[in-house]
This record gives structure tokens, sequence and C-alpha cells, in this order.
């Protein structure tokens, strides 16, 4: 192998204006960056400061230039607002318009900025074409497992004969033809209700799947945030179905935060005893129904563990009103020396990584999956949503490195009762089944995440594939 000439691998990092996919696209432009790859990030302005900040870190160096965009004027999307974070589930609809109007900025960024590679997210299809143009070269880069990709987003998810024809419940429920063999048989039917989003057109926009199929046909290259040890069936069916490369980066594991914890979180921790402590929380944007809220929280109490519950709420809610709906009078006083319920953003790394915090209950978003795996902190999932529910089955079902909250089938129903009973099966006695697997796979688990030979070597191999591709290297 050898290396041309001293050029530098560039890449653009684009992806869509909701914080769950620009923070992947972050973690992995700091992987990068220790490569020596130069980056440019691109964001709609408001989003700026906030990546900035996502970046800044002690151990990476400053090869990343953050390129602000500007967001066309959309009837119904308010000004200023630029992520999903800030925005109804609604308003975010239109910012992928806005996104599709935003093709001439591009084109003329990457003509002036002619990277190697632009790394994109499943909201803009139509950047292949545009990039080929330029003699660009595009990468899918899918912040989902490859599970997801393989159950919802390949061609064979719709009847060759109705292509057109979207998916009822009933077809959701079942695999598509050519799915692998694996722990994975079926879901359930609210699962399959919720899946119906990705094939709706919305203000007369193509679906999340016909984007995400257009991007991934269209590209140069998909690369996934996964690796074979945790999904190699999914990765060959992937591969079988889009017949083109598929790199992986493998889980991306973030560094552990220099920061220390807040001040009055790491002393109210403190008071209990080793891994004692159930955290809880949702990630960046789900939600919880008043009725789940309520359930959710009479079943912490019921297991007996001190509780750290983070909620969020949709932007301008009114949090203690919301609260004080979902729950029976006295419920905060009764459990005010037990437990925290705090709403807005915690430093979650910090919280896994302290020394009282034992389990987790929460959305099974992937980044959360291994920021807990490699903190040693059981996992219980109650996923809520789109990739969370093939999350859960994958870590339960493949990994056997956790459980799942037990739901009702036609909608999703989960009482106290099952919150406690899942809490019990991984932090009982751990001599006893289920718990003494699910931590030896936990174990296990942990130590493939830890190797910082083997996550170091995903990024310098793709790094190497990238130049080959680009024709910095020749092998
Ligand atoms: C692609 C999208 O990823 C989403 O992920 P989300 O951001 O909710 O959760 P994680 O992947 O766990 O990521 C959440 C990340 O935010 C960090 N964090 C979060 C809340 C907080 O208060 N403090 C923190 O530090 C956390 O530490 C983790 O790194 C969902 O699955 C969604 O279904 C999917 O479409």
């Amino acid at each position: 192998m050898e290396f041309n000439g001293g050029h530098r691998l560039h890449v653009v990092m684009f992806p869509f204006f909701a914080f769950g996919h620009i923070s992947p696209f972050v973690q992995l432009s700091k992987k990068l960056s220790l490569h020596g790859v130069k980056i440019s990030f691109f964001s709609a302005l408001g989003n700026v400061n906030r990546i900035q900040s996502m970046l800044h870190s002690v151990s990476a160096p400053t090869t990343t230039q953050v390129i602000p965009l500007t967001l066309p004027p959309v009837e119904g999307l308010p000004p200023g607002l630029e992520s999903t974070a800030d925005l109804s589930p609604a308003q975010s609809e239109l910012l992928k318009l806005a996104l599709d109007l935003m093709q001439p900025q591009i084109s003329s960024l990457l003509s002036q900025l002619k990277p190697h590679f632009v790394l994109f997210d499943f909201a803009q299809e139509w950047l292949p074409p545009l990039a080929s143009q330029l003699g660009i070269k595009t990468v899918f880069y899918s912040v989902f497992v490859a599970l997801s990709t393989s159950y919802l987003t390949i061609p064979a998810r719709l009847p060759e004969a109705e292509p057109t024809r979207p998916p009822a419940i009933e077809d959701l429920r079942k695999p598509p033809p050519g799915f692998p063999e694996t722990s994975i048989k079926s879901m359930k039917t609210f699962e399959a209700r919720d899946f119906l989003y990705m094939f709706k057109s919305f203000h007369g926009g193509a679906s999340v799947y016909d984007r995400v199929l257009r991007g991934l046909n269209g590209c140069d290259i998909i690369l996934a945030k996964t690796c074979r040890e945790m999904e190699d069936p999914y990765v060959d069916h992937v591969t079988q179905q889009f017949k083109k490369p598929v790199l992986l980066v493998g889980p991306v594991v973030p560094e552990p935060r220099s920061e220390p914890l807040e001040g009055r979180w790491a002393s109210w921790l403190g008071q209990f005893e080793p891994k004692s402590v159930i955290y809880c929380s949702f990630g960046s944007e789900t939600f919880l129904s008043d009725e789940q809220v309520k359930e959710l929280l009479l079943g912490l109490d019921l297991t007996g563990l001190p509780f750290f519950v983070v909620l969020n709420f949709p932007a301008n809610t009114d949090i203690s009103a919301e609260l004080k709906r979902a729950l029976p009078e006295g419920f905060l006083e009764k459990v005010k020396h037990k437990a925290v319920i705090h709403a807005g953003w915690v430093q979650q790394q910090q919280i896994l990584a302290h020394q009282s915090v034992g389990c987790y209950v929460f959305h099974a978003g992937f980044s959360s999956v291994v920021e807990a795996i490699v903190n040693d902190c059981q996992l219980v999932m109650l996923p809520v949503r789109g990739d969370q529910l093939l999350n859960a089955k994958l870590v339960s079902g493949d990994l056997k490195a956790g459980v799942e909250v037990n739901r009702r089938d036609e909608d999703g129903y989960f009482g106290k009762d099952d919150i406690k009973d899942a809490v019990g099966r991984v932090m009982a006695d751990i001599d006893k089944e289920p718990a003494k697997s699910i931590s030896g796979n936990h174990k296990k688990w942990k130590e493939f995440l830890q190797n910082s030979e083997i996550q170091t070597k995903f990024v310098s191999d793709l790094v190497k594939e990238m130049e080959a591709v680009a024709g910095l290297r020749t092998v």
C-alpha cells in the first residue's frame, strides 16, 4: 500500500437538521479528525454554535470548519428556528422541504470546496446526482443500526408487483423477503403502526422511505454506524439489496467526557450505594404521553431503588403542569428523598459513569445503548418510536445484553408492574438467570466496545478505504 503525494482527504458532513442526527455526524468528524481528515461541516446557521461546542474536544485537533447554511423561507416554518428540537413535528416536516430548496446553495458550496466526499443523511436524496455532476463522490451515512435498514428501508420492503402501494400494518409486522434468520421474527402491532410514518408523504414531499431508498440507490458508498460483530447478517442483507460497497465505521464509542458532573447531581447521586440508582431518560427528542409518564414513575417507585428521571416535553410546554396532571396527588412529596425528576438537558455520559448508577431505563437510542454498556449500567429498554423499536430487539434478542419492558401488542400499553418486572430481571441476583447471562453478555460487549485497538481500527480502515476510492492511496 502506498500513499500518494501528501494530499489530505477532505470530507463534507451534511446531516439533517436534527441533533439526533447531527450528534453522530459530529462524533464521526471527531474520529476522522484524529486520523488527519479535513472536515467541512454543513448546517443551518442557527445550529452552528451548538455544533462548534460539540466538536470541541481536548484530544481532537481542529481540522473541522463549520459552514453555515441559509435556510430559505418556507410558509409555516418560523424564521430562526433551524433544528427539529425547536419545532413541532408538523414544522419539522417543513424543514425537509426547506432542505430541498437548498440545492443551488449546496451546489455552489461544493464547487468551491471541492471535497473528495460528501457524507449525507436520509433527507437529501437529491445529493448524489448533484455531487456527481461536480465530480464529487457521495456517501450515505446511516446513523441507524443495519437492522433498521434491513427491516424497513430496502427495495424488497415493497411488493414487486405493486411497488407504489404503501404497506399496511400487517405487512410491517413481518420482516421483508430475504430478511436473515435471526432472533427477530416479527414486530408487535403498535410497532408496525409506528413504522407507517416512514411511508407517508407530508406537504406533498417525498416519504422518508422514498428519500432513503433514492439516497441509498444513488450514493457511491453506504456507510453504517455499526459493525459485523454486532450485526453481520443485517450488513450482508443490506449489501445484497443495494449491490454496492457497504463500509462500517463501528459503533463510534464516544470518548469519556473530561468536564466533571454538575455538583448538585454528583452530590445527590453520591449519597447512594454503588450501582443502586436507576437513571431514566429518553434521548434528545422523544416524549412520553401522560399515561406513560404516570406508569413509568409509579413503576420506578415500586422497584424500591432510588431513581433519577429526565423527562422532556415538546417546545413551549408547562412542565410542572404536565407532571401535576400525570401523577397521583402527593407522589412527588412521597418520593422526594429517593428521586430526582428533571426536565431538560443533563450530562448523560457523566451520569451513566457515576459509581452509584447501576441501571438505565431508556428509549434505546443507539448512542445511549453504547454509553450504558461501556459504563456498566444494566439496560432496560422502553422504545417509543422508529429505529428505537428495532434497536431494542437487537440488544435484547440478538446481543442478549439487556431487557425490554413488556408491552401490549395492540397499543404498546405498559403498566407500573411491567416497569418493576423489567428492572427486576436485570437487577436481581446476578447469579440467577436471566440476570446471569445478560450480565455476562453485557460484560463481553463492554470489553469489545472498550478495546481501543479494535475501535481505532474501524476508523483507520475506513479512512484507508476512502483514500483508495479518492485516488489518494493505491493498493
Ligand atoms: C437518529 C436518531 O437518534 C435519536 O437518538 P436520540 O438523540 O434520541 O438518542 P441517542 O442515540 O441515544 O443519542 C442521545 C445522545 O445525546 C446525549 N444526551 C441526551 C440527552 C441529554 O439530556 N443529555 C445528553 O448528553 C446522550 O449522551 C447521547 O449521546 C433517536 O434514536 C431517534 O429515534 C433516531 O432517529
